[in-house]
């Protein structure tokens, strides 16, 4: 499994950088008004980040209509070589999918939350899809089996010849609000984890590996003075 920073704010990049495990990061608008993103500097910000993280970093377009969308993509894709282009799964989002995956630009499908439009957005050229985890939980549904479900049904069958370059399209999972939910993504087989700093800190904690260490440097304490 590869894991990608959900988040637009770049000393979290750089931090998460630094650890070396870091393959990509995902930002949505959200995220980059959480920091206080203007319009303006919008493909700058998106440059910035691209030049600390050496991977895919999404960038969504939040255009409605295909020709928009497409317009938006080829102007994010202009960014850097590493900018794949965000876009919700919806009609005018397929469409604009296909478009640009046939000019070679790759394409995040987002705001994914089933089976069908998983199968839609693989077909219409997508190279990472993102089904959304959290957000289930929000209203009371199993977003892990959800998930589950759009893992499976995709490794069912082969998409590549649907994609830029027959590159594989990969699973992101999506709206990660816990350390288990990576877990979980990891073990029914999502290709990659997108998840929030917080999450990220939390998956290097463990009670036993803080109380084993601490047992350690008590007796080398004992072999340095012996
Ligand atoms: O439900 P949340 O925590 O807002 O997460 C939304 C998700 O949407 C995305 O835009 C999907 O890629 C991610 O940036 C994020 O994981």
């Amino acid at each position: 499994m590869k894991f990608f920073l959900d988040t637009a704010d770049l000393d979290e990049i750089k931090e998460a950088a630094s650890w070396g495990a870091l393959a990509g990061v995902t930002t949505n608008p959200t995220l980059y008004s959480r920091i206080g993103g203007k319009l303006a500097d919008f493909h700058n910000h998106i440059a910035r980040i691209c030049e600390i993280v050496d991977g895919p970093v999404s960038a969504e377009s939040v255009a409605m209509t295909r020709d928009e969308i497409v317009r938006d993509g080829r102007e994010l894709a202009a960014i850097a070589p590493n900018v794949v282009v965000k876009i919700p799964t919806m009609v005018e989002g397929l469409a604009a999918c296909r478009q640009l995956a046939d000019e070679g630009i790759r394409v995040n499908m987002t705001l994914c939350f089933s089976v069908p439009q998983a199968i839609l957005a693989a077909r219409a050229g997508a190279r990472y899809i993102s089904p959304f985890v959290g957000r289930f939980d929000d209203i009371s549904e199993n977003g892990l089996a959800q998930l589950e479900d759009v893992v499976t049904a995709i490794n069912n069958y082969d998409y590549s010849e649907n994609t830029v370059n027959g590159e594989q399209v990969e699973i992101i999972a999506a709206s990660v609000r816990s350390a288990n939910h990576v877990t979980q993504a990891a073990l029914m087989g999502a290709d990659i984890a997108t998840v929030p700093f917080a999450v990220l800190k939390k998956m290097v904690q463990h009670p036993l590996t803080d109380r084993g260490l601490e047992a350690f440097l008590k007796d080398w304490e004992k072999v340095a003075n012996a």
